[in-house]
């Protein structure tokens, strides 16, 4: 894992990430761009969503510290506070009520699937929601440069977040080494 300090808001960009939420959800996810971000869910209500190119509100609060706040297409909103020199981070997700009551529907790579998330918000109960605030540790800091297709490219499997973190899944150019 890198030993970068983070400073500025380019020293995160580009950055990727796994981590660890105190509820014992895995998540990974990648600061794309300046407004994109790509995510996988390795652990949780969610485990196997997977997501590329979601548009997100990205910006430095101070010194090395990140303020990530996105609504996505299920209406499920997040945000989340990046503190990465600590290894940590604070979370919250805001889930519509269906998605706890129907969470194989959102379990999948959405991009493939954006009209089954807008009939599924339409048709069932956004109300009430379940609010998820969690402090996460981060047990992987990598740089894989930003627009990086490589980082999210492929449906989550039991061992990738260990591959990763073993350094066997990207080459020195952070491009996926094909098994
Ligand atoms: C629902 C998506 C989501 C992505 C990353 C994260 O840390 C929490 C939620």
């Amino acid at each position: 894992m890198t030993e970068k300090k983070f400073k500025t808001l380019d020293d995160f960009l580009g950055t990727h990430f796994i981590y660890t939420y105190d509820n014992g959800w895995e998540y990974e996810w990648y600061a794309k761009n300046d407004h994109t971000v790509d995510y996988r869910i390795h652990g949780g209500m969610v485990a196997g969503r997977w997501v590329k190119d979601q548009e997100a509100n990205i910006v430095m609060l101070t010194e090395g510290i990140y303020k990530v706040a996105w609504t996505e297409p299920t209406g499920t909103d997040v945000a989340l506070d990046f503190v990465p020199n600590e290894k940590k981070l604070n979370g919250t997700i805001f889930f519509p009520a269906w998605v706890k009551q129907h969470p194989e529907i959102t379990v999948t790579f959405q991009n493939e699937h954006i009209d089954r998330m807008h009939e599924a918000r339409e048709k069932y109960d956004t109300y009430p929601k379940l609010v998820v605030p969690e402090f996460a540790h981060i047990t992987y800091i990598g740089n894989a440069g930003q627009n990086n297709e490589d980082v999210i490219a492929e449906a989550p499997y039991d061992g990738i977040t260990d591959d990763i973190r073993a350094g066997r899944y990207f080459d020195e150019n952070y491009h996926r080494i094909q098994k």
